[in-house]
């Protein structure tokens, strides 16, 4: 027995698949929303990492620029040395000539035609040597640097001091900031540096300043007098200065580390010092929650060091990806929206022209398209068929068997009806309460008839039982008006004929066809 969903769904407007369809539709697009987001999250912080990596090549490049500056300075005072000593350039005093003793060695007093200030402290250990001695010629070489020594203290903020040490046990230092005269130990340990490392540029084991301006690496030159080395020239660096020259570099967040190649710390923030790996070459790691880029320097044996919070780094990526992630959940969210509006426009479109009980179409849609279609039969020299049916003695069913048990009959009358109608242009409607109608065309009014007794055949074939009936199921009477081509009429005319015919029918005895044929008079 078929029953109102059968027939709903058979005209097409059952239950909604949309809800399904939303969810899935809204579910694709999280995940695809997400997989966006974590490859751009991954591809972020791929970039943090390359950026990081260059900066530190630039930070590096940077600080070997400015350290090879302080070599070139280092080479200028090698040269100007080594011409004093060669004979090529004039000695003008002779210090040797104004040492005082002192415990175990010897200062530099006031030397005539020089103010005190402007000369540096000349120091040593054991006897002074006399004025016509080797030392005494390299003393004064030593002096004659003075000029050299004032240029690059006063050019480079981070040349503490700039001194000349002497293997004969002497050093020549400025300025004389210092009230104790040079530390003649350093000079010594300085002086072994030049001679183990033979190389032409040395730096010393960093070493805590004595006025405490922190950590202070020497960097010197070896001074050749005749092909033997003598002594060097050596520039004293605070490191801590140094760094700053990178505190306008963009690191991300990433604290700046200077160390030795050895991983010993020199300079920068000392929060990560646990990090630090011995590992001079370039390279890239990830230690716990830290990233750690290491790029080491040309111009000194040292190390820079990045360490980046990856936290900071993951912050930073799902800053780049989350705005991009609101956009596709919008865009997602809105097309979710969007098609389920268009569901709903179509349902209510659909619902404004379908009787919501049998899903037949209802009356306005009859009175919308029943006289276009009359017109276009006429158009097109066809028979225009409007078949009036209803239901016999309902009132009697309702009243017996119920209201819900009457909704289910008019369904099943519904159902048989349109499973009848098999051509696009024959439309069914529920006009009215228990009554219903048909539209159609066709080339013989003769078939028209046919039609609306097959239509009745049907509704009686259901037998849909009702007892009280004469017939003992459910039937229905039906009206049938025919407009044949070249008939002007209108459709209310056609309709009026209609219900006459079916009045009749309803007169002579219920469950048959009648029917008004053109020219025939109104009831
Ligand atoms: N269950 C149900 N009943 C309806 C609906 N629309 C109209 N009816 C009932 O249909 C009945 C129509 O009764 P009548 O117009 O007196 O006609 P009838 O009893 O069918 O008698 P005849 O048409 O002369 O055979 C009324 O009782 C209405 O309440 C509906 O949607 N559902």
């Amino acid at each position: 027995m078929p029953t109102y969903a059968a027939t709903s769904a058979q005209l097409g407007i059952g239950p909604s698949r949309l809800v399904p369809s939303l969810c899935i539709l809204g579910m694709l697009a999280v995940i695809f929303a997400a997989m966006v987001t974590w490859l751009l999250y991954l591809g972020d912080l791929r970039r943090q990492e390359e950026e990081l990596a260059q900066a530190a090549i630039r930070a590096a490049t940077v600080l070997d620029h400015n350290l090879t500056l302080r070599a070139h300075s280092l080479s200028a005072m090698r040269l100007t040395a080594e011409q004093y000593l060669d004979g090529h350039a004039q000695l003008t005093v002779n210090p040797a000539t104004a040492l005082s003793s002192t415990s175990g060695g010897y200062l530099l007093a006031e030397l005539s035609g020089y103010r005190g200030e402007e000369l540096g402290h000349l120091a040593g250990r054991g006897a002074a040597p006399g004025a016509q001695s080797a030392a005494a010629r390299e003393m004064a070489m030593a002096l004659a640097l003075t000029p050299l020594f004032r240029t690059v203290i006063r050019r480079d903020s981070d040349t503490l001091r700039v001194s000349y040490i002497s293997e004969r046990n002497f050093s020549y230092v400025l300025p004389v900031y210092e009230a104790r005269p040079p530390d003649l130990e350093r000079t010594r340990r300085y002086y072994e540096t030049v001679e183990a490392s033979g190389q032409s540029v040395f730096w010393t084991v960093p070493h805590q300043d004595e006025d405490s301006r922190g950590l202070v690496v020497g960097v010197g030159m070896p001074v050749r007098d005749g092909g033997r080395v003598v002594g060097a020239v050596v520039a004293d660096l605070a490191i801590s200065r140094l760094i700053h020259l990178l505190d306008d570099h963009d690191l991300k967040g990433a604290k700046l580390l200077l160390t030795t190649e050895d991983g010993i710390y020199l300079a920068g923030d000392p929060s990560h010092l646990q990090l630090l790996g011995g590992n001079g070459a370039a390279s890239r790691q990830v230690e716990g929650e830290f990233l750690l880029l290491r790029q080491r320097l040309d111009a000194a044996p040292w190390t820079l060091q990045l360490v980046a919070p990856r936290p900071q780094l993951r912050r930073n990526a799902i800053r780049q990806a989350l705005p991009f992630a609101l956009v596709t959940v919008l865009l997602c969210g809105s097309v979710v929206l969007l098609v389920c509006l268009a569901h709903m426009l179509r349902k209510i479109a659909t619902l404004s022209i379908r009787d919501g009980l049998t899903g037949l179409h209802n009356r306005r849609f009859f009175d919308a398209v029943a006289a276009p279609a009359l017109r276009r039969a006429h158009r097109d020299a066809k028979h225009f068929g409007l078949i009036l049916f209803d239901v016999d003695h309902f009132k009697r069913f309702n009243d017996n068997h119920g209201h819900q048990a009457g909704d289910t009959a008019l369904s099943i009358v519904a159902t048989s009806v349109a499973r009848r109608l098999r051509r696009g242009a024959d439309l069914a409607y529920r006009v009215g309460g228990e009554e219903f109608a048909v539209t159609c065309e066709a080339t013989s009014g003769l078939a028209i008839e046919r039609l609306a007794q097959e239509l009745r055949e049907a509704v009686a074939a259901a037998a849909h039982v009702f007892p009280e009936s004469e017939f003992g199921h459910l039937t229905v009477s039906v009206g049938v008006a025919i407009a044949p081509p070249g008939e002007e009429t209108d459709i209310e005319a056609l309709y009026r004929r209609a219900d006459a015919a079916l009045y009749r029918a309803k007169a002579n005895g219920r469950n048959t066809i009648e029917c008004c044929r053109a020219g025939t008079a109104e009831a």
